[in-house]
């Protein structure tokens, strides 16, 4: 069973002076128990849209969103999900413990586990120092990742994240990337959204890319890094003395080893040359790129 089913998602919204906005236009997307996708677009291209529908909050104009099997219309579907909204804001008069009660109170947790999680959460996002006092004397770091906290708290297995890693310095991304390497490592599904493509290189297991409502590409990072390869940089030598670079292209590799094998020159350095995920990513937003897409 999957952990995220989206079924021909489509959501048009009504804009100024009745203007229709077609914010997803058929979305199909599968999310495998214990994957990490991250999911790319530019500003405006529909992943909070898409968020929003598959966590249950806004009603799709068509299709369907199923969550282990449920779909999300249903509040036992919408249970287990732990969803860190854009910007997430709180009651700033509450502390950070108080707001967790509240939040585990949602969720229907005994009061006993609540003070569990609360202290799990807490020390996972490096908050117990701040946890008694009252939020409005956070910085914005620290509202992000109070976020990220309190979907964490009822240790749901899928976890909606919209642009976790938004508004934190480079510590608080870092504590980001590890929490959501450690939810993989416990078999916890996750699901993000980013503006960052690094982000994807280093902890997903598949990206997609969006643009104006529609998806443009679904591969593994492993296989848009690798179809990217372009070539290698050889440093190769003569007798170690003269040294020379040459550019060899992916599909002369095999040929070019042979007969480097059958002389008496050695490799010195290899140097894969690759598209990065940067480029692939712009390539398919830019229209660019049509032979990556699916
Ligand atoms: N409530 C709304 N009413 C009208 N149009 C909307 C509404 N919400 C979003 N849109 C439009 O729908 C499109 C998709 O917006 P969405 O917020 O899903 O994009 P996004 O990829 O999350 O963008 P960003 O990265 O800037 O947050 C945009 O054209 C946006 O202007």
């Amino acid at each position: 069973m999957n952990a995220l089913d989206i079924q021909n998602l489509s959501r048009v919204y009504k804009g100024k002076k009745g203007r229709e906005v077609q914010a997803l236009s058929g979305l199909n997307l599968t999310i495998g128990q214990g994957e990490v996708f991250g999911f790319l677009g530019p500003n405006g291209a529909g992943k909070s849209t898409t968020i929003k529908t598959v966590t249950g909050q806004i009603r799709p104009t068509e299709g369907m969103a199923y969550v282990f099997g449920t779909p999300v219309a249903e509040a036992s579907g919408r249970m287990r999900i732990g969803y860190l909204p854009e910007n997430p804001s709180f009651y700033d008069f509450m502390t950070a413990r108080e707001y967790l009660l509240l939040v585990g109170r949602t969720f229907r947790m005994p009061e006993d586990r609540i003070a569990a999680e609360t202290v799990r959460v807490l020390n996972l996002l490096e908050l117990e120092e701040a946890a008694d006092r009252p939020m409005r004397g956070y910085s914005k770091g620290m509202v992000q990742r109070l976020g990220l906290a309190q979907a964490l708290l009822h240790d749901p297995d899928l976890y909606i994240l919209d642009e976790p890693m938004s508004g934190l310095d480079p510590l608080g991304r870092a504590l980001v990337k590890r929490v959501i390497k450690e939810l993989k490592e416990k078999g916890k599904t996750v699901f993000f959204s980013t503006h960052i493509i690094n982000d994807v290189e280093v902890i997903c297991d598949r990206l997609g890319v969006i643009n104006k409502g529609r998806l443009l590409a679904v591969d593994s990072v492993a296989n848009v890094l690798e179809r990217g390869a372009e070539g290698y940089l050889i440093q190769i030598s003569h007798h170690g003395t003269t040294t020379e670079e040459v550019f060899i292209p992916k599909d002369r590799l095999k040929a070019f080893m042979a007969e480097m094998v059958a002389s008496d020159a050695s490799i010195e350095r290899i140097e894969p040359m690759r598209k990065d995920l940067e480029e692939f990513f712009l390539g398919l937003v830019r229209g660019g790129d049509d032979a990556a897409r699916q």
